[in-house]
């Protein structure tokens, strides 16, 4: 307290007995004209006290805190690179702890910067809730929404999938009009999709729509947040061909900077450059879908009675779905995720939340069984305009993460300023070869790719490693790398019998490959002990034929993996078992770390065997790989990340 201020008040205040508390403060404010002086000097003092705060904390240029802030932020960057050190990672936290400090107020995007890094630092280390608490603020504080991109529209592929959001992990609300062809997560996502759901209702009631392919897509991107969200602009066009010139390339909706279906109607096409018996194809289903919209919903009409002039809106809306159906040939995106597989088949009304075999209780899943969700699946078809700007690398800048359907980026390094951002259209180099590569940019992007790994010119070298073997014929026993089709193992049916058509590249031998065929056989007899033990020999023994760290053993690995998991909950497995397992699936982690990267799903899904074996405490596994598999959660969905946490939680820290 300041002495000259309590003085003051000592004088002014006109007490001279204590009584209680209530006289005090009454004889005080019962006594005006000491009152007003007391209120008055009172509120000098705050203001002073406001003043030295503010002048406290503006002492530094504003533009100073946001570099000092970033500097702190880079520090911490520069710990979590050495992350497999928990002390490193807790050290990180400190640096963005003060850079958040720093930027308080700044009124830059630093503040929320400090919060994201934070939050990957805390998941990294375990802190899960206060990781996701970072994320919140980050998005409170600023953090670039585009970094958070919302699907503009998408399509389901199969029906495991809220319609509205696209979450996946769910119990269903159906649309009781269509069969339960459409399902919800939520009441409130019924509610928010039924202003498109209303005109698709009645073709998923035909079921017209596993019928037209991306056409179904083009049409959702008309009615999400599409056409009807631009009427306004549309308003004062008179003619059928005004509506058109305004929607296409130079027209002023076209490029229209506020409108989102703008961004939709901005997105690339290569329709000219296809033959024209695809486009009549293409331009027949849009018109089919037009016609279902005029006779089966009112579409047209609510067009209609919101447009003052006379415009043949089945023309435009015919021309809109083939226009985006060339625009989603080469600008759609596809949402995979991690799922259990239930059954072999998908019914309607099996979802996994509803599993009894699977939940301990809500989102946190029994001992043993993180494995059921090790299934990768494709389950929607999206248009995301902004990403779609991306041109394509072999070596991408990016990897995005889905949550459902909002798609946020992580970098894969640091990105330097005016350097082209780039998403990857296909495989990367690192799990398929050149020319393979350049056949599908071709052939569906229309484009030759010229990136840095296209253009090197041992283009083939880092994925010819993964592809090494010993010829089979006891004559050469040459190490050679076949032709392509590189995984020649994944058309070969279960009954071994089919020639593999891969031939030594030195000898010219077809190789026979019996220890691939002797493995198929071994597969439907995982239930014997015997079987398995003779598995774990031949798996062993690959070395023969494999070479170096290899993509074939990796599949083999990972294959008897999922077919011997089948029986980790009944009791069958012993110590010979879950040794091999250990081994075998630490092997496909590492392929796939070596190939894919560690934030990626398919990284998740070799994931979940070791986890489970840990959380059984028959394999033990070093803080830093935990680290490196606590980190790969990043990219997967928030419901899925929650699930594996708990799972973290219940069953892996405890060992
Ligand atoms: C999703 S779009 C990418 C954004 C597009 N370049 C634009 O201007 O909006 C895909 C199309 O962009 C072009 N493209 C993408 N990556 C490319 C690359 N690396 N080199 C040349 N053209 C590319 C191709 O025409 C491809 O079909």
């Amino acid at each position: 307290m300041d002495f000259e201020w309590l003085e003051l008040q000592q004088r002014l205040i006109p007490l001279v007995n204590y009584e209680n508390e209530y006289e005090t403060i009454n004889l005080l404010f019962h006594e005006p004209l000491s009152h007003k002086l007391v209120c008055k000097s009172a509120q000098e003092w705050l203001q002073s006290l406001n003043q030295d705060e503010n002048d406290e904390f503006s002492s530094k240029a504003m533009q100073v805190r946001i570099k000092e802030a970033a500097d702190l932020r880079k520090e911490g960057n520069d710990l979590m690179q050495e992350k497999g050190n928990p002390s490193k990672v807790l050290a990180a936290c400190r640096l963005y702890t003060d850079a958040i400090f720093t930027a308080i107020g700044t009124d830059s995007v630093e503040l929320s910067l400090g919060f994201a890094n934070r939050a990957l630092a805390l998941q990294s280390f375990g802190y899960y809730q206060q990781a996701y608490d970072d994320c919140e603020c980050a998005l409170e504080t600023g953090y670039p929404k585009k970094l958070h991109q919302r699907a503009a529209a998408f399509v389901p592929i199969g029906n495991q999938i809220c319609n509205n959001c696209a979450k996946t992990n769910f119990i269903p609300i159906p649309c009781q009009h269509c069969r339960g062809r459409v399902v919800y997560c939520s009441l409130a996502c019924l509610k928010n999709h039924k202003n498109i759901h209303v005109y698709e209702c009645p073709a998923y009631h035909l079921q017209l729509f596993a019928r037209v392919g991306i056409a179904h897509l083009a049409l959702r991107t008309i009615l999400d947040n599409g056409l009807l969200t631009i009427l306004n602009l549309l308003q004062d066009k008179h003619t059928t061909e005004d509506v058109w010139t305004s929607l296409v390339e130079g027209g002023d909706v076209w490029s229209n900077p506020t409108a989102t279906y703008s961004e939709s109607l901005r997105m690339v096409s290569h329709l000219n450059k296809m033959t024209l018996e695809d486009i009549k194809v293409f331009a027949a289903v849009s018109h089919l879908i037009v016609v279902y919209l005029s006779r089966y919903t009112k579409f047209f009409d609510f067009l209609t009675s919101n447009h003052r002039f006379d415009c043949n809106w089945e023309l435009i809306v015919t021309a809109l779905i083939l226009k985006h159906i060339g625009q989603l040939m080469v600008n759609g995106h596809v949402l995979t995720v991690i799922r259990p597989k239930l059954f072999e088949y998908y019914t309607l009304t099996e979802y996994h939340l509803l599993d009894e075999n699977l939940w301990e209780k809500p989102w946190h899943l029994k001992r043993g069984y993180l494995h059921r969700f090790s299934f990768i699946d494709d389950m929607a078809s999206l248009n995301l305009p902004y990403t779609s700007i991306c041109n394509h690398s072999c070596l991408p800048l990016f990897q995005p993460k889905f949550s459902g359907r909002i798609i946020s980026t992580f970098a894969m390094r640091d990105i330097q300023k005016g350097e082209e951002i780039t998403n990857c259209y296909t495989r990367h180099y690192r799990i398929e070869r050149r020319q393979a590569r350049q056949e599908i940019l071709t052939k569906s992007y229309h484009f030759v790719c010229k990136c840095v790994e296209c253009i090197r010119p041992e283009g083939d070298e880092y994925i010819n490693q993964f592809h090494q073997y010993r010829c089979d014929n006891e004559k050469c026993r040459h190490v050679f790398v076949p032709q392509p089709p590189l995984n020649w193992w994944q058309d070969k049916g279960s009954n071994g019998l089919e020639d593999t058509n891969v031939s030594c590249n030195v000898c010219g031998s077809q190789q026979a490959f019996k220890w691939f065929y002797d493995y198929q056989n071994m597969l439907i007899s995982l239930d014997s002990p015997l079987t398995r033990l003779r598995l774990y020999k031949l798996y062993q023994n690959l070395d023969e034929y494999l070479l170096a760290f290899n993509s074939c053993r990796a599949f083999i690995a990972s294959k008897s993996v999922q077919q011997i998991f089948k029986f980790l909950n009944d009791g069958s497995l012993d110590e010979v078992d879950y040794g091999n397992l250990a081994r075998m699936i630490k092997y496909a982690l590492e392929y796939e770390a070596a190939t894919s990267g560690f934030r990626c799903i398919s990284y998740v899904s070799e994931m979940t065997y070791l986890w489970d074996l840990i959380a059984l405490g028959k394999c033990k596994c070093e803080p830093e790989d935990m680290n490196s598999m606590s980190e790969s959660l990043m990219i997967v969905d928030d419901e899925l990340s929650a699930i594996f946490s708990n799972y973290y939680k219940d069953y892996i820290l405890k060992q």
